[in-house]
């Protein structure tokens, strides 16, 4: 079977976007996701999107996420935005538009061509939110992880999805660490039963973070929009970061605003933009 698609990307962390508005859900999208994220071999992706038909009233549609690995994600904060901008460009034509995903409704606005910011809702560090074992009820601002040979001083924060947030005191954070040998442990750690998106994050000052992230499922990704919400949660639960002004976030496919407003409630801003559409065979 052949099916078409758009790869879409935000700072970089890119999907494989299917509109499935009058379909539903594939039944082999989890397989698809494997396939078809290969680098080099297939269309090379940190996954798949389906942009599926709303399941609230009033919504204009559905997000379901899926990692490169098949696993799937309750929440994406690049793909929603990018979710929005599909949706904007194929007949929406809407300048706010109301998504579900399996971490609740988010509410996108675009701010300007290619540029949307998502209403994220509220973050947790409550260890039952993420979820973390072991480690107390929370909220987890300071939480010992042991990973790679060694005891990491980490900060629990779930988007809708988990995270786990570490100071790097190196301000060579892009160049200056073997991502793939550190990430997969806390991946796996047993504080995670569901696994964890990890971000290495570097304090430039109050509102300049830069970020590195290993993605739960998908590996090291240019960028993390939940994973960047997380990281300025869990700097302002640090006393690090102010609430309700916009702090940078330096990834390695670009930059992302985060807002954490005195309500916990986070909002994302940045970019979302289309690569290329195509069509490939699946099985
Ligand atoms: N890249 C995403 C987050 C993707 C989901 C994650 N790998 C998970 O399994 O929770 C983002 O931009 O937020």
């Amino acid at each position: 079977m052949r099916i078409s698609f758009t790869k879409m990307h935000g700072c970089g962390n890119d999907y494989i976007y299917l509109d499935c508005r009058q379909t539903g859900l594939p039944e082999h999208v989890a397989d698809w996701s494997v396939k078809l994220s290969r680098r080099h071999f297939s269309v090379g992706a940190d996954g798949i999107i389906c942009i599926c038909p709303p399941s609230t009233p009033g919504a204009d549609a559905t997000m379901r996420m899926f990692n490169a690995d098949g696993s799937e994600g309750k929440m994406c904060g690049n793909g929603v935005r990018c979710v929005a901008e599909f949706l904007y460009t194929h007949g929406a034509e809407k300048d706010s538009l109301e998504i579900d995903t399996l971490a609740g409704r988010k509410t996108l606005r675009r701010l300007g061509e290619g540029q949307w910011q998502a209403e994220m809702g509220c973050f947790s560090a409550m260890a039952a939110d993420l979820p973390a074992v072991g480690v107390g009820e929370g909220p987890l601002v300071h939480m010992t992880v042991e990973a790679a040979g060694r005891s990491w001083d980490a900060a629990g924060v779930s988007m809708g999805n988990p995270h786990c947030v570490v100071e790097w005191p190196d301000e060579n954070l892009p160049t200056g660490m073997d991502l793939a040998a550190i990430g997969p442990d806390f991946e796996k750690n047993k504080l995670f039963p569901e696994g964890v998106n990890t971000e290495f994050i570097y304090v430039r000052d109050a509102t300049h973070l830069k970020m590195r992230v290993w993605e739960r499922g998908s590996g090291e990704t240019m960028a993390c929009g939940t994973g960047a919400c997380a990281s300025v949660s869990a700097m302002v639960l640090r006393g690090v970061c102010p609430r309700d002004v916009p702090v940078e976030v330096e990834l390695l496919g670009g930059k992302l605003n985060i807002t954490v407003r005195s309500d916990d409630h986070v909002l994302l801003s940045g970019p979302a933009e289309t690569a290329f559409t195509g069509e490939v065979e699946v099985d």
